[in-house]
């Protein structure tokens, strides 16, 4: 096994992290001397132009099945690869912007469970479920 090969199979053995996603396009620019073009705007110009490109495969389709029965194998790729270009600009745009996304990410999360108890029924008229705590502090939304 090669040294890269080794590299590629601990990635995949490991979850990947955005840090390291991160540095690969951090590295990916300045070998090609792209970070003169990767202003916040243009990349966020970029990820707008991928997100396009990942509707277009959805596009005139009608209504898709969780995990995609019946799709060819190429469809598949196809939309991992604009998944993936989706993914890799939002990284990117927050590294320019210079937010920290994990935690950013984190923190959103926090503030979407207080904003949407997990106590509600949200499928019948936001009523409060039955075994809510008698201590529960939880907000009613
Ligand atoms: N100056 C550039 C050009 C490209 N990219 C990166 C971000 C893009 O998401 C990825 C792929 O760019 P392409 O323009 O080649 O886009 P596609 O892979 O979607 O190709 P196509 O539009 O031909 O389908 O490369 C970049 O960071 N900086």
């Amino acid at each position: 096994m090669t040294e890269q090969t080794t590299e590629v199979a601990e990635e995949i053995s490991n979850s990947v992290s955005i840090e390291l996603l991160k540095a690969k396009l951090a590295a990916f620019a300045k070998e090609r001397d792209w970070d003169q073009f990767h202003s916040p705007r243009n990349v966020l110009l970029c990820l707008v132009g991928e997100v396009g490109e990942l509707s277009e495969i959805f596009q005139w389709k009608g209504e898709v099945e969780k995990g995609l029965p019946g799709w060819k194998e190429e469809e598949k790729v196809h939309l991992g690869e604009e998944l993936s270009d989706v993914l890799l600009n939002v990284v990117r745009l927050s590294d320019v912007c210079g937010i920290d996304l994990g935690k950013a990410a984190l923190r959103k999360l926090q503030l979407n469970a207080i904003k949407y108890p997990a106590d509600i029924d949200y499928t019948n008229n936001y009523n409060i479920k039955k075994n809510r705590g008698a201590n529960s502090n939880l907000p009613i939304v």
